[in-house]
């Protein structure tokens, strides 16, 4: 695997009023092609300050940060990142087949600017690899929570961005879906061969999804451990019911407890 995205002495420190607010401090991380890589953390410890400067959404006030050789300003520009968000973030005026093929219209641009990387995807045929193919002609207030998130993570694969960052995509979600839509995501990561760079609360959810799990500490954030998860792939729901599953939710969890035991 080669380097996609490279962070080394990345901090961010945010003022409010007089006081300042060191968000994150320290970070130094190299993220791999095809990678599944999640920042866990708890509230408060900087993974959404550190997916929008590897996103280029924010500017860190310390280090460097590279994606694709590059800055993460350039990157988003070249159209080569792909943001999901916690919501769905879907035009409303527009059906679910439009709204997966947006990216490709208003990337024709990016496209005419010579981006090296991006492959814009099928949008109807990522629709139905989530299971959409019988709602593309709906809007999404006529779709549940479940279908409209869908639907965000679809129009992400269909932009074609070789890297893909989720702040949190499934945390408004009622378990059954959250579960169901883990499975998918999985499946859809294999087929398209993605960077995916995934924020989460959930220690089952950042095991069960990635490569390697970066648990960070708060005040300020920082990285505290890279754990590698070495459990078999393709990765089904049966593998969460497995001893060595547990005991990597358990790794990991005991990893954050003693970072804020340290903290206190
Ligand atoms: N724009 C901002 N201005 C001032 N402080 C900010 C800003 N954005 C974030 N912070 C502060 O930086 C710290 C890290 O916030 P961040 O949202 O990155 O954490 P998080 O781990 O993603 O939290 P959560 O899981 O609750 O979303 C917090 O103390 C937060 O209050």
């Amino acid at each position: 695997m080669t380097d996609t995205i490279s962070l080394s002495g990345v901090g961010r420190t945010y003022t409010r009023g007089k006081k300042e607010v060191q968000a994150l401090t320290g970070v130094d991380l190299t993220i791999r092609q095809g990678e599944f890589i999640t920042l866990f953390g708890p509230s408060g410890c900087g993974k959404s300050t550190l997916l929008r400067l590897i996103a280029g959404l924010d500017t860190q006030t310390t280090g460097e940060i590279s994606v694709f050789g590059s800055t993460p300003k350039k990157a988003s520009a070249s159209k080569d990142i792909a943001w999901i968000p916690q919501s769905s973030a879907l035009l409303p005026w527009l059906d679910i087949k439009a709204n997966a093929s947006l990216s490709s219209v208003i990337n024709k641009r990016a496209d005419r600017s010579g981006s090296t990387t991006r492959s814009p995807e099928d949008a109807v045929g990522v629709l139905s690899e989530v299971g959409l193919a019988d709602f593309l002609g709906s809007r999404p207030d006529q779709l549940s929570g479940g279908m409209r998130q869908r639907a965000s993570i679809a129009r992400g694969f269909a932009q074609g961005a070789p890297l893909m960052l989720m702040d949190e995509p499934f945390s408004a979600l009622d378990e059954l879906t959250r579960d169901t839509l883990r499975i998918r995501l999985l499946e859809l990561w294999e087929h398209h061969k993605k960077t995916i760079v995934f924020v989460t609360h959930s220690a089952q959810e950042a095991v069960l999804l990635s490569d390697r799990v970066v648990v960070m500490s708060p005040r300020p954030g920082r990285i505290k451990e890279v754990v590698d998860v070495d459990l078999p792939r393709p990765r089904t729901w049966e593998l969460t019911e497995t001893p060595e599953f547990t005991a990597k939710v358990a790794e990991v969890k005991q990893i954050l407890w003693s970072a804020w035991e340290g903290d206190e």
